[in-house]
């Protein structure tokens, strides 16, 4: 029999590669590619992504021989989980790979708003030593508000508590005792608007979360709020967002994620007040080896037909095991 042949369609770690080179035919395409995309899928019994790559019902129709799309990462909405579902395809994910990292750079964006980092170093380079002008705030006694306390929400939320914030959560699906575990006290999101200080999200996107910071709820924030959003694009509507800044209800953000990425043109982008990262979250090595370490590992699974713990969805005939975390 021929080796079944894994595609690696973006940038994973070396480990993830090592792992599946002896046992599988290892190939790489640039994901972002489309064409290059459907001119390799029609081969592959599995495909590896991170982001970037669109996996849509076209992809999967061209991958006819696919058994598996594995998500280096948490985050699955760049993959047509209905589609690959309909013909029979398992999604498998990292779940646990990034959060420590997705967290941290939650942490790191919030400070840099708070301290004008960016803007005052960038200034310094260009010879101007401007101390009064980059006054910050503390985080020490404000209120955070969290929305969304899953996995990445969590342990945001403990980093706050060890800066000594109050800590304030809206997540539908959690449980108060849940919250109150690490510190969070549940409101209503209405009630998180009105008293946060900052707010960081963590929630997917889906229907329900596409639009959840619009202009309406801009319009509800505490006025000198300062939003951070190292989730999803299009979880906070960026024109309404940008008008926010400028009219001064809103004091800063810190924004990683994008409703179009690459992104070029956000009105963010234009904003002093406004720290912006590429899609940085999981960027970290260690995140990055973890992520491939796990997807090289269900891959191996899907591929021989074991159960995968980390599968999103389970085709009818695939036995389901416990999940992770
Ligand atoms: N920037 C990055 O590189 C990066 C890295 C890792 C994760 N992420 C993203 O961060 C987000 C959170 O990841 P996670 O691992 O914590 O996910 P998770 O599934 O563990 O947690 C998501 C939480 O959101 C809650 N939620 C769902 N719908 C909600 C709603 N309408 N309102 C409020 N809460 C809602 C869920 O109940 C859950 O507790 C995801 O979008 C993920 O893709 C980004
Ligand atoms: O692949 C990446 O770097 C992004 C990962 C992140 O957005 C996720 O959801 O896991």
């Amino acid at each position: 029999m021929s080796e079944q042949v894994v595609l690696i369609a973006e940038e994973i770690a070396a480990e993830a590669r090592d792992a599946l080179a002896d046992d599988f035919d290892v190939r790489h395409v640039s994901g972002t590619d489309r064409a290059a995309l459907l001119a390799a899928l029609p081969e592959a019994d599995a495909i590896i992504v991170r982001s970037a790559t669109r996996v849509d019902a076209e992809a999967l129709a061209a991958g006819r021989r696919l058994s598996v799309v594995a998500r280096a990462g948490v985050g699955v909405d760049n993959i047509d989980v209905e589609a690959a579902t309909d013909r029979g395809v398992l999604v498998v994910n990292a779940p646990t790979a990034n959060v420590v990292s997705a967290a941290e750079q939650a942490v790191a964006l919030l400070l840099a708003v708070s301290r004008h980092t960016v803007n005052a170093g960038t200034a310094l380079r260009e010879g101007r030593w401007e101390r009064s002008r980059y006054t910050g705030v503390e985080i020490a006694g404000k209120t955070v508000g969290v929305i969304g306390l899953g996995r990445v929400g969590v342990l945001f939320a403990q980093r706050m508590a060890a800066f000594g914030a109050r800590l304030i959560g809206y997540d539908p699906y959690a449980t108060a005792e849940r919250a109150a575990r690490v510190g969070v006290s549940l409101v209503t999101l209405d009630q998180l608007l009105a008293r946060s200080d900052f707010i960081s999200l963590h929630v997917p996107r889906t229907p329900e979360t596409t639009g959840l910071l619009g202009a309406a709820e801009l319009g509800r924030v505490k006025p000198g709020v300062r939003i951070v959003n190292t989730a999803r694009g299009g979880l906070v509507d960026e024109d309404a967002l940008a008008a926010a800044i400028t009219g001064g209800r809103v004091a800063g953000a810190g924004i990683d994620v994008f409703a179009a990425e690459p992104c070029t043109d956000s009105p963010l982008l234009d904003l002093d007040a406004v720290v912006a990262t590429p899609h940085l979250g999981a960027a970290t090595a260690e995140a990055q080896a973890k992520a491939g370490v796990m997807v090289a590992e269900n891959v191996r699974l899907a591929l021989r037909g074991d159960p995968v713990a980390d599968a999103v969805n389970r085709p009818a005939g695939r036995a389901a095991t416990p999940a992770v975390g």
